[in-house]
């Protein structure tokens, strides 16, 4: 291993989160914070940057900017590099392996401990009796439904598949075996059964300075149909959603994917003179969006940029960027 070249494990979970075996901004988070400590231990034992701390810090760059370039719209992932990177310190490369695994254990512990926090938030908003509809898979979204099945309030689901990649299956699973009543519908049925549910609970990737909710592909739609048929919708994000670089005016990409993702690739040929486009995630304007519930309480979309100021400034360092 060079200092520029990561160690497998980064590869490994580079390539799993690329190819989405790794998927949801939560998981790609932790993920990328482990494969950080993996690294360290990696290179604390490499010839090439065992003794050579200047080396082991490059080595560490390396690994964070192969982690950053996977996906682009899961602040999540730059937020959790960001946070390891910046605890980063000493002047032996034992010093230094030891800050980054500590700091690493320490984002995991805190995720966790948000997501159970603002899955009690979250609870508190649906009430006994109540029936939610979800989109896509979150983990976020997930730990309020199950919370409030855990404070004793009987809740069932209608669920949307979530084309193309139908996440919406692992969300129907998980629910089930939460002991929650599942009802699964395709993507299209969603505004006929808004009239059946009470609330709406969907995660984040990222959330912009102007509250805007980036999610799955589907969820603004879904979030205007909403209020139009009177239905409150949620968005379950911890903090690491927060989006830093939108304080200063960057908007957020959001991701194309191949287009084998809506067509059979084997049919391609047949079609000929289409164009095919995939955009994974989409904007929610805050004016669409009830609430952002985060393990820090609810907040109304507009006024999430105070909490963003807190934060992280009035901006975002790159601490993996080549000095
Ligand atoms: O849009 C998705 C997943 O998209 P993909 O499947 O393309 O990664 C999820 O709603 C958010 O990532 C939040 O998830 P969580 O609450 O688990 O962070």
């Amino acid at each position: 291993m060079t200092e520029f070249e990561p160690a497998p494990a980064v590869r490994e979970t580079a390539e799993s989160i690329a190819t989405m075996e790794i998927r949801g901004a939560a998981t790609i988070a932790s993920a990328a914070a482990e494969a950080l400590a993996e690294q360290a231990e990696a290179a604390a034992a490499s010839g090439a940057t065992a003794s050579d701390p200047a080396a082991f810090r490059a080595s560490m760059r390396a690994a964070a900017r192969d982690l950053r370039e996977t996906r682009p719209t899961a602040v999540s992932l730059p937020n959790a590099l960001r946070y390891v990177l910046q605890r980063m310190e000493g002047d032996s490369v034992d010093g230094l392996r030891r800050s980054v695994v500590d700091a690493s254990e320490a984002f995991v512990e805190q995720l966790d401990r948000a997501q159970e926090d603002l899955g009690q938030v979250g609870a508190n908003r649906l009430a006994d009796g109540d029936t939610v509809m979800t989109h896509c898979h979150s983990t976020d979204a997930l730990a309020c439904i199950e919370a409030a099945v855990e404070q004793g309030k009987s809740i069932s689901a209608v669920v949307k598949e979530t084309r193309p990649r139908q996440q919406g299956h692992i969300t129907a699973e998980q629910l089930r075996d939460a002991g929650v009543p599942v009802t699964l519908i395709v993507d299209s049925a969603a505004r006929r059964y808004l009239d059946e549910v009470d609330h709406v609970v969907v995660g984040a990737d990222s959330i912009a300075a102007d509250g805007g909710v980036i999610n799955k592909i589907g969820t603004s739609g879904l979030a205007v149909n909403a209020r139009e048929r009177g239905v409150p919708i949620m968005t379950a994000a911890q903090t690491i959603k927060l989006h830093p670089e939108t304080l200063t005016g960057h908007t957020v990409e959001i991701e194309m994917r191949d287009e084998g993702e809506v067509i059979d690739p084997a049919a391609r040929g047949e079609i000929g003179d289409i164009a095919v486009e995939n955009p994974a995630f989409d904007v929610t304007p805050p004016r669409y969006m009830d609430a952002i519930v985060t393990e820090q309480g609810q907040f109304p979309p507009e006024s999430i940029v105070t909490l963003m100021r807190e934060l992280f400034g009035e901006g975002a360092a790159e601490p993996w960027a080549e000095p």
